[in-house]
């Protein structure tokens, strides 16, 4: 069952519609997360949710319930920002315990929540402690805990994790996920990370300009992008334009300034005419005779990235589109700069896109 359910959102600030149409369904014990570039409309979205702003339209429920004249105490929600936004004043057990308070915990409840809160968030001993004598990354664990310990029904967080670096934010990713899991807590997480979104969401509502560009698990919005977009957002692509006629079956064929290309036609992909082609860099590899690719594509090796525990080959196809091909750092000899390279994909390898979705 939907434990939120936004319905057609819409804000507007002035002349200026920062949050369009929005509709999307989170499910109980779900982590969702709303990802999309700088100003897309991620926060006043969860600021709507939260009833710290009032959509111009639409309807949001939490729990089947209508939320229009709820004000924001009224909501079960729990709340965590990127500044932690802990009482500095206050012990971590009198943070903790302040939520608790508001809502009318009976007293002999709240000292015996906050140390059950505090082992859940693996943080036992640290009650007495303020906030400034705890790490970043232990501090946002706090503010979890405060959340969490009123038991809301949806849990928002907005950046969580961008005051932390960049070990730190790892680490902490899988530990918030593995916390909003053992609280079977339904979530909304807002980042403009794409690699956090992937990483700790069990799907993720993809925005642009305050639209939903797609709805999807982190893998299928990978793999299959439904637009440009969403192929461009989301991790590195290389692009390949062309005019797509329809072969026999689920078969299709671009041509393209490099030669024709076999495709895998997909749901919802466009049936024919213009369109570009997604080829992920891990997808387009350089070909050493050994199996024969269905496309291959002549080019000339530019120059090689070692990005850890990958390779990063950029080339130059013959009507002079860069493209980049990703291998495993493994010890294999690389192209030289300036040498012939064959690059090569199979017809599942590409995502066909409409040309016309300007990323
Ligand atoms: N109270 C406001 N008054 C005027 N404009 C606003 C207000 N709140 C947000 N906006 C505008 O609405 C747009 C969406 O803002 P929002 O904060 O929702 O984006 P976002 O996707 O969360 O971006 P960021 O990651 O930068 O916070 C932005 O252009 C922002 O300037």
């Amino acid at each position: 069952m939907a434990v939120l359910d936004l319905q057609h959102i819409r804000k507007s600030f002035g002349s200026f519609t920062a949050v369009d149409d929005v509709t999307f369904e989170v499910n109980k014990g779900e982590i969702v997360a709303l990802l999309g570039p700088s100003g897309c409309g991620k926060t006043t979205t969860l600021r709507m949710i939260a009833g710290f702003e009032r959509p111009d339209s639409g309807r949001i429920f939490i729990g089947g319930a209508d939320m229009e004249l709820r004000p924001p105490y009224e909501r079960n929600v729990g709340l965590v920002f990127q500044d932690y936004a802990l009482f500095p004043h206050m012990t971590v057990a009198e943070n903790i315990a302040f939520g608790m308070k508001n809502r009318g915990t009976p007293k002999n409840e709240i000292a015996p929540r906050t140390l059950e809160v505090l082992q859940q968030v693996q943080l036992p001993g640290v009650e007495n402690r303020r906030p400034h004598a705890l790490s970043g990354g232990q501090q946002q664990r706090v503010a979890l805990a405060r959340a969490l310990v009123t038991r809301p029904d949806i849990m928002l967080l907005d950046e969580p994790l961008s005051n932390l670096d960049a070990k730190l934010r790892l680490q902490l990713r899988r530990e918030i996920r593995t916390i909003l899991a053992s609280f079977e807590c339904t979530s909304i997480i807002v980042t403009h990370d794409q690699e956090e979104a992937m990483g700790l969401a069990d799907r993720i509502v993809l925005m642009n300009r305050g639209r939903i560009e797609q709805i999807d698990t982190p893998a299928r919005l990978y793999q299959s992008p439904k637009t440009l977009f969403a192929a461009d957002f989301i991790g590195h692509a290389n692009w390949i334009h062309g005019t797509l006629s329809k072969a026999a079956g689920d078969a299709g064929i671009v041509a393209t300034p490099v030669g024709d290309v076999r495709v895998t036609m997909r749901q919802g992909s466009p049936e024919q005419g213009p369109v570009t082609l997604c080829i992920r860099p891990e997808r387009l590899a350089i070909t050493d005779g050994t199996v024969e690719p269905a496309t291959r594509m002549q080019a000339i090796a530019e120059s090689v990235d070692i990005v850890g525990a990958d390779v990063r080959l950029w080339s130059r196809l013959k009507d002079g589109t860069l493209v980049q091909s990703l291998d495993k750092n493994i010890g294999r000899a690389m192209p030289q700069p300036g040498s012939e390279v064959m690059l090569g994909f199979g017809p599942d390898d590409c995502v066909v896109l409409p040309a016309s979705d300007a990323a």
